[in-house]
């Protein structure tokens, strides 16, 4: 995933970015949805949030990609504080997201779905498209209406589309939902190489296994808060952690 020459990305943008999140709250009534979190996706690193129903973790995730504003703290991208700044400047910036809720258009194709993600940038569309149908192995459905493709196919196309922009951070809510096995253990392996590649992606995921596989850092929530961060295997054993998740 090399190619920022075909980007929009100012002048002078290091190819890899690290997410930030420093003191993040929202609340929503008298509920602290987020509570005060501070939070790192590192370029080349998976990063997982996990925590139990209502932790937070929706919430946080749309403070970073720009859809919740939130009520105190900062968000960082590649040092740049981005906290004001919507949607689509961040992606500007190189950010992307995947929806828990697949959301693709249904009365396009397949390759017309994930050049929507392509053309995010400027430049040439029609290599990233091709090379993001590519990596996830769509090329025979490119002109297939993606309004009658299953659940596993709609998830990969709305994977493709995020990565046709070519980000340099990728947020993934709970990715392999709807998926099946193979197509489970083809993404793991896509994802795995963007963050080989310098890619910092950071995924919401309930699949315990998931997140033991593929992370190399997990943030538990709990409540809005943190209550344990650190390398997968520590986190995933921590007694706050089996608590609140109910593991
Ligand atoms: N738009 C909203 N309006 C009011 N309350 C909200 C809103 N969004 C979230 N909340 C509340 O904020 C808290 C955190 O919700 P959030 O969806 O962020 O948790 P989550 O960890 O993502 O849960 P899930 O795993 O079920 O998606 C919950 O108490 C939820 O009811």
């Amino acid at each position: 995933m090399s190619g920022r020459r075909h980007t929009t990305t100012p002048p002078g943008t290091p190819p890899t970015a690290r997410l930030t999140a420093r003191g993040i709250v929202r609340r929503y009534g008298g509920i602290e949805a987020v509570a005060g979190v501070d939070l790192v996706a590192a370029p080349g690193r998976v990063t997982a949030l996990i925590g139990p129903n209502g932790a937070g973790k929706s919430t946080l995730f749309d403070c970073l990609a720009g859809t919740v504003r939130p009520d105190a703290g900062r968000v960082l991208l590649g040092g740049r504080d981005v906290t004001r700044l919507p949607v689509h400047e961040r992606v500007r910036l190189g950010l992307a997201r995947t929806f828990q809720q697949i959301a693709v258009f249904p009365t396009l194709s397949v390759a017309d779905n994930v050049r929507v993600g392509a053309e995010q940038r400027s430049g040439a569309a029609d290599g990233r498209t091709a090379r993001a149908l590519a990596v996830f192995g769509l090329g025979a459905l490119a002109a297939e209406p993606a309004g009658g493709q299953p659940t596993g196919v709609l998830r990969l196309v709305e994977l493709a589309r995020a990565l046709a922009g070519e980000p340099r951070v990728l947020l993934l809510d709970e990715p392999a939902a709807g998926l099946d096995t193979a197509q489970t253990a083809r993404l793991l392996t896509v994802l795995r190489g963007l963050a080989d590649d310098g890619m910092a992606l950071l995924l919401v995921e309930h699949d315990p296994d998931l997140v033991a596989e593929l992370a190399d850092t997990v943030y538990a929530m709990a409540d809005g808060r943190v209550v344990a961060a650190g390398p997968t295997a520590a986190v995933l054993a921590d007694p706050r952690v089996v608590h609140a998740w109910g593991r």
